[in-house]
């Protein structure tokens, strides 16, 4: 139910599914095309290149054979993006990189965050764009790359910052699904179409 009306995206955490099975995937696949939307799994890969290739294309998830978007934290370095790229750029998939996070105490800011925007133009086909907690600001005039429109997805959020920081997204869990057990569904439904309305109202406005 909640994946009938949380689009553009919808993020999922796959690994947490106690249930897991072919036919959820199935299920998945088949909403995000009734309902065009795209299927982001949250799998913040973290390893090298060889390892990554195969957390992303086998064990039971086979997270690329499903998943529109996935992310991934820099640490490694840039096989990490090639790994993935090479699984992912024949299937059509796209990367962000976590080049800041919502956590109190992160070590993902200052040079760390100029790190992902660096390693991200090295690969323009496969990364998309960014999770960070704000758009970045615009190159500088030195700058002499191609133009660019990168995504910004930002977690751990409200509706303002669509607007006030210049993101492009906002990734909402709880405020959505509520805490502990979560919410009844119909309550679910209802808060998962206000952020769908006001976070689209909010992005228009900024666009303007
Ligand atoms: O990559 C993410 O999506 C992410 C990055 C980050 O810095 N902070 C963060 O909270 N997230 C994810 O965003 C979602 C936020 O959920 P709530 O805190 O319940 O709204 C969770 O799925 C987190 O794993």
């Amino acid at each position: 139910m909640i994946l009938n009306i949380i689009y553009p995206t919808s993020q999922t955490h796959i690994d947490i599914v106690e249930d897991f099975d072919q036919d959820l995937i199935d299920q998945l696949v088949a909403l995000s095309q009734k309902h065009d939307f795209l299927i982001f799994e949250d799998r913040k890969f973290a390893d090298i290149g060889n390892t990554v290739i195969l957390q992303y294309s086998r064990g039971v998830h086979r997270i690329s054979s499903w998943s529109h978007i996935t992310n991934a934290h820099l640490v490694p370095g840039p096989s990490i993006i090639s790994g993935l790229a090479s699984v992912g750029l024949p299937l059509g998939r796209g990367l962000l990189l976590l080049a800041e996070m919502s956590s109190e105490g992160t070590l993902a800011a200052g040079a760390y965050t100029q790190a992902a925007l660096d390693m991200a133009r090295t690969a323009r086909d496969f990364v998309i764009g960014f999770i960070a907690m704000q758009r970045f600001d615009p190159p500088p005039p030195s700058y002499s790359g191609p133009p660019e429109d990168w995504l910004i997805l930002t977690p751990g959020v409200g509706l303002d910052v669509i607007k006030e920081r210049g993101c492009d997204i906002i990734i909402v869990g709880r405020g959505i699904y509520g805490r502990g057990n979560g919410s009844p569904s119909d309550v679910i439904a209802r808060q998962a179409e206000r952020y769908r309305m006001e976070g689209w109202v909010a992005y228009e406005e900024r666009l303007q």
